[in-house]
């Protein structure tokens, strides 16, 4: 029977997640309050879409961090604990080992948790575009993977990192083809911000930027403006 996918969203610790936004929220001051809410923002939105597609079974937050851990948990979302942050591979490797240990996953992906304008149709798509195999989608440059999906009984076999599209396509995952720009909309530095203003950031980033406005810091710009 199919019970859908058990999905990680790893996150690392907040001092170090994201290093190329700090000072997005604040005009440049870097006040590490602010990223640390933005890190959260950007997971939050990420997780609460993907817990809304069609084929997912549940959203589990990977990390290491305490103060990540409690406002996932704050908003319903499990906590994978990921004791060493010993690197995105070897985390995601551990929490797809406790998923298939402990609450019997039979179907395992991992998710970016960057993705503030995802639609959970367009990730319910992704799921389904997959069939019984093992997938994987790129980021809009085509050279990273912001989604990656075992096959059903099969553990995780991350390879993230610099150019892990080619990566994983050489290690046997299918490549996903869809016109999702949601799913492909990771964000790691301000132009990508901006693209994903352009798409529609989810409630929480958006909020952060709305407060940030007021107070004098820019918008993320949206594309073409
Ligand atoms: N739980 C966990 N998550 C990790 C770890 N390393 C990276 N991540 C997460 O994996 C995703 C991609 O990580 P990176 O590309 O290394 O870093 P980033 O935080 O996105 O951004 P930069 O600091 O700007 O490189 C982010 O969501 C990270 O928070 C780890 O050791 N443990
Ligand atoms: C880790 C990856 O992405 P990023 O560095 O953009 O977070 C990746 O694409 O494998």
């Amino acid at each position: 029977m199919d019970g859908g996918v058990d999905l990680l969203i790893p996150v690392k610790m907040l001092h170090a997640a994201k290093s190329r936004l700090l000072g997005a929220l604040d005009g440049g001051a870097r006040d590490p309050r602010l990223h640390s809410s933005l890190v959260i923002a950007l997971a939050l939105d990420t997780a609460t879409a993907a817990r809304e597609a069609v084929g997912v079974r549940r959203v589990h937050v990977l990390t290491a961090d305490s103060t990540t851990a409690a406002a996932v948990r704050a908003d319903g979302f499990s906590v994978v604990t990921d004791h060493h942050d010993a690197g995105l591979n070897a985390a995601l490797r551990h929490g797809s080992e406790w998923l298939r240990n402990h609450v019997g996953a039979d179907r395992i992906g991992a998710l970016q948790a960057d993705l503030p304008a995802l639609t959970a149709l367009e990730l319910g798509a992704a799921i389904a575009a997959a069939g019984q195999s093992r997938g994987f989608c790129p980021d809009r440059q085509g050279t990273g993977t912001t989604f990656l999906l075992a096959a059903r009984g099969e553990a995780l076999d991350p390879r993230f990192g610099v150019g892990s599209a080619r990566r994983h396509r050489e290690a046997g995952a299918v490549e996903l083809r869809g016109s999702w720009p949601t799913l492909r909309c990771d964000v790691d530095t301000a132009a990508d911000l901006g693209e994903a203003a352009s798409l529609g950031l989810g409630p929480r980033t958006a909020e952060l930027f709305e407060r940030a406005d007021q107070v004098g810091a820019r918008r993320p710009a949206r594309r073409g403006a």
